[in-house]
Formats: C-alpha cells, structure tokens, sequence
C-alpha cells in the first residue's frame, strides 16, 4: 500500500479527517522549507502538498503567485526542491504531493523525474494543467514507480468525466471548492457538502477539498463531510508575513495547530 493509501487508511480507523497543509517549495528558501515542512509534520499534518515554484502559475492568486516568485528569487531549482524532500524523508513518513504546472517537469524530462522524485520519497504528484488525456508521456514513469497522479475534479466538471475522473483516480481526489483561482472568496460548505458526497459515493478513493479554506472554522465545517482538507493562501501568507522574522515557526505552527483541533473537533 502506497503511503498517501496508509494514511487514509489509518485514518478512517481511527474516525479522523486529513489535515493538508500546501506551502511552496523555497519561498522564501529551501532551507526554511525543509524546517517548515519538519513543523508541518510535528503538529499533525497528515499529507503535505509541496508547490513546485514557477513563474506563471495561472491557477494561483497574488498569495501563491508572491510565494512562486520570491522562491525562484532564491534560486530554488526542481533538483533544489528534490533534494529536499530527499533529506526530510530520512526523518518522516508523512506523504508528500508535489503540486505544480507541467513545464518544469517536461524540462526536467518526465522519466528523469519520476526516477528522481521516487529516489527522494516523492508520494504524489499533482499538475495543474495536464489534463489526464495528456499525461501518457508521464504517467507510466510514475506508475512504474507507484507515484500517484493526483486529479482535480472542479464545480464546473460535468457529472460525466466526474465518474470518469474518479474511475481512474490515485491516492486522492481533489475537490476545487470553487471556481476561479487559489486564496479566493470565503467558501459555502452546505454547496460543497452537497457535491463532495456525490463525488464520495462513486470515488475509489478519498476526496479531498481544497480552495478558500482559510480557519479552523472552515476546516472544520468542511471535515464534516470530506476526507482532507487542504489549506494553502491562508499558511503561505503567514510565510510572506513572517519569512525572516524569527517567530516564523512559533506562527505556522499555532495556525497549523489550530487547523488540526478544528478538524479533530469534528
Ligand atoms: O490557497 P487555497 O485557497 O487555500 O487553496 C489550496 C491550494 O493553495 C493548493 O492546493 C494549491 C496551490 N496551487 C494550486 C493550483 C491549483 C489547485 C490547487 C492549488
């Protein structure tokens, strides 16, 4: 069984929901990523969703958008952001998806990658703008490799290539609450819930949601009827607020910890 199947696993047992912090890889450094993502596991994420930095990141608001940029100011590479999830994966076992657009993997090459990324204990990986129809040039490297590629399903996905998206679906499907772009709108969890259920009852696999979810309040609302919950604009603005400052760490982590007993307290 694949670690992100594990986790999912072991948490149905014990009645619980995934807490899925995302960050960017290198903003404002790599060095800071590899601390923060060691923080991330120490207050109870369940999976972590790592951005892979790129300079035109249409899915991303400004949160995400400033993140992707001070990260390629510090110079961090895909092989930097590789080598790092390498050395954090001699301490944890904590998922990590690496999520991101297609150009730097296509650059990189996608069997070089996929060699890479299992080597440094990559879990997943999810692309923003490769449809599944166009992931053949990938997808057996990874597979090959038992990385999952994870699928977005959006409010805007027919009802058809929903079932369809699901029936091929690995490790977890990612429900975008909302259409538009990260570190929107607040969310409506009585809408998503409404959706997510659908999605649950022919989905092999968890469903996660992710896109406006920005408290503990909305974690919580949205752990009542999803398997994840991911937060990223509202964790990357801490890291653009506090990035140099010494009580960065003391900062995520109270937000993460609070995240975690929002969704516990379901
Ligand atoms: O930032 P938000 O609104 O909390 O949404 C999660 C999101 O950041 C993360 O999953 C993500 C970052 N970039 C993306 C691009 C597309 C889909 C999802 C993402």
């Amino acid at each position: 069984m694949s670690r992100i199947a594990e986790t999912f696993a072991r948490l149905k047992r014990e009645g619980r929901k995934a807490l899925i912090p995302f960050l960017t890889a290198g903003d404002p450094d790599l060095d800071t990523t590899e601390r923060l993502l060691h923080l991330l596991v120490e207050e109870g994420a369940d999976v972590i969703e790592l951005g892979i930095p790129f300079s035109d990141p249409m899915a991303d608001g400004p949160t995400i958008q400033e993140a992707s940029l001070r990260a390629l100011e510090s110079g961090t590479t895909l092989a930097g952001v590789l080598q790092t999830v390498e050395r954090v994966r001699q301490h944890t076992n904590t998922p990590i998806v690496l999520m991101g657009y297609y150009n730097p993997v296509l650059r990189f090459g996608p069997e070089r990658f996929a060699e890479r990324a299992a080597e440094a204990g990559v879990d997943g990986l999810l692309l923003v703008d490769l449809p599944p129809e166009e992931a053949g040039e990938l997808q057996p490297y990874l597979q090959q490799r038992q990385i999952d590629l994870v699928t977005l399903l959006a409010p805007t996905t027919p009802a058809e290539r929903r079932r369809q998206l699901a029936a091929g679906a690995e490790g977890y499907l990612y429900y975008v609450s909302m259409t538009g772009v990260t570190g929107s709108r607040q969310i409506d969890p009585t809408a998503i819930a409404v959706e997510v259920e659908e999605i649950r009852g022919f989905s092999r696999v968890p469903v996660a949601v992710g896109f406006g979810i920005t408290s503990p309040g909305d974690a919580a609302a949205v752990a009542r009827f999803a398997d994840g919950v991911v937060v990223g604009s509202a964790l990357v603005k801490i890291i653009g607020e506090h990035g140099a400052s010494p009580d960065l760490a003391e900062k995520v982590a109270a937000f993460v910890r609070a995240l975690r007993e929002g969704i516990d307290g379901v």
